[in-house]
């Protein structure tokens, strides 16, 4: 496990959180009544699931989200049972649930539903939640993830950035789409974009590892002091003011890759949040949990840093491989 700094306090944020139902089924029929050989359900979210796996290892994180209606409270009530302290605004609307249709060949099917319509007095109440809880926990970090619900604008995340990093905390962004590009201009100091993210906010597609650190390098230009990119099994790719760092992981057999993303932010972060050491950990985090079923974040007897290779120099021309539901997340 990675050397954690133990004064860190992790402040996420998810403005769209979620319960994650995944039904494991032999294969996805269209049209026909499937029996599930087996269900879960995991508090959901990207900055819920960042927390998950900083708690998961033992330390300090609060999550920050909109908590409506009985999915809501449950929501709330899971994140207990895994240590995870939860600061809750209460929203009208009902907090989502998402579906993951998990196929025995390992093809993964996810339906994301669009979430409560917040407010203009909702959207305040979280803003102000936020900046007070980040003040109170001393935060060493924001992390801000996942897409925006009904009601938020374009600009929520770039205003919040802007706002902490005004008061002097680190920010981590997971976003994509407009909310990213917006975001971007406010400085965040890390972005982590999936490789269809990244190609997205440079607006062209990436056939190589070169072409992504051409992008990220472009997300570095309009303000992203490091960009963190998960390239789905090829690897991840870190650059920074540093330059460009390239690091993979052997992974036995993909259970499910949703949250992994988020478990790779939670290890970047907990190593220090910069830099080569940074990137092995979360590369690691990222092998363990597509390694486990559901969003199941990994505990620390399941992070193996010490098989993450970290490559002597960034293999440009390393086509990026696509998994079988032809995403490189
Ligand atoms: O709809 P968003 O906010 O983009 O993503 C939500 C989500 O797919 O992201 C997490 C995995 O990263 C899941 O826990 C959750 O269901």
């Amino acid at each position: 496990m990675t050397d954690w700094n133990p004064r860190m306090t992790v402040l996420t944020v998810t403005p769209n959180p979620s319960l994650d139902r995944t039904y494991e089924i032999p294969v996805l029929g269209r049209g026909s009544v499937l029996r599930a050989d087996g269900d879960r359900v995991d508090p959901g979210g990207k900055g819920v699931n960042v927390s998950r796996a900083v708690a998961a290892a033992g330390h300090r994180t609060v999550a920050v989200l909109p908590l409506g209606g009985p999915e809501g409270a449950l929501l709330a009530q899971l994140l207990g049972d895994l240590g995870v302290e939860v600061t809750g605004v209460p929203v009208r609307g009902s907090t989502r649930v998402n579906i993951s249709l998990a196929e025995s060949d390992g093809t993964l099917t996810k339906i994301n539903a669009a979430g409560p319509d917040l407010d203009g007095d909702e959207s305040r109440v979280l803003v102000d939640t936020i900046a007070a809880e980040a003040h109170r926990h001393r935060a060493s970090w924001l992390v801000c993830c996942g897409s925006l619900p009904r009601g938020l604008d374009d600009q929520w995340y770039a205003t919040l950035v802007a706002r902490a990093r005004s008061a002097g905390v680190r920010v981590a962004l997971d976003t994509s789409g407009p909310p990213l590009r917006a975001a971007l201009a406010a400085r965040p100091d890390v972005v982590k974009p999936n490789a269809d993210e990244l190609a997205e906010a440079v607006g062209c597609p990436l056939a190589t590892v070169g072409d992504a650190v051409k992008a990220a390098e472009d997300l570095r230009t309009a303000g992203a002091g490091a960009v963190l990119a998960s390239l789905g099994a090829t690897g991840q790719l870190l650059v920074d003011a540093g330059g460009a760092y390239f690091a993979t992981a052997p992974v036995a057999s993909v259970r499910s890759d949703v949250g992994a993303g988020d478990a790779s932010l939670a290890g970047f972060l907990a190593a220090g949040g910069a830099r080569a050491e940074a990137l092995v950990s979360a590369v690691a985090h990222g092998a363990a949990a597509v390694q486990l079923p559901g969003s199941q974040m990994p505990s620390p007897d399941d992070v193996r840093p010490e098989a993450v290779t970290l490559a002597a120099h960034v293999p440009l021309d390393l086509p990026l491989s696509h998994n079988v539901n032809g995403a490189v997340r």
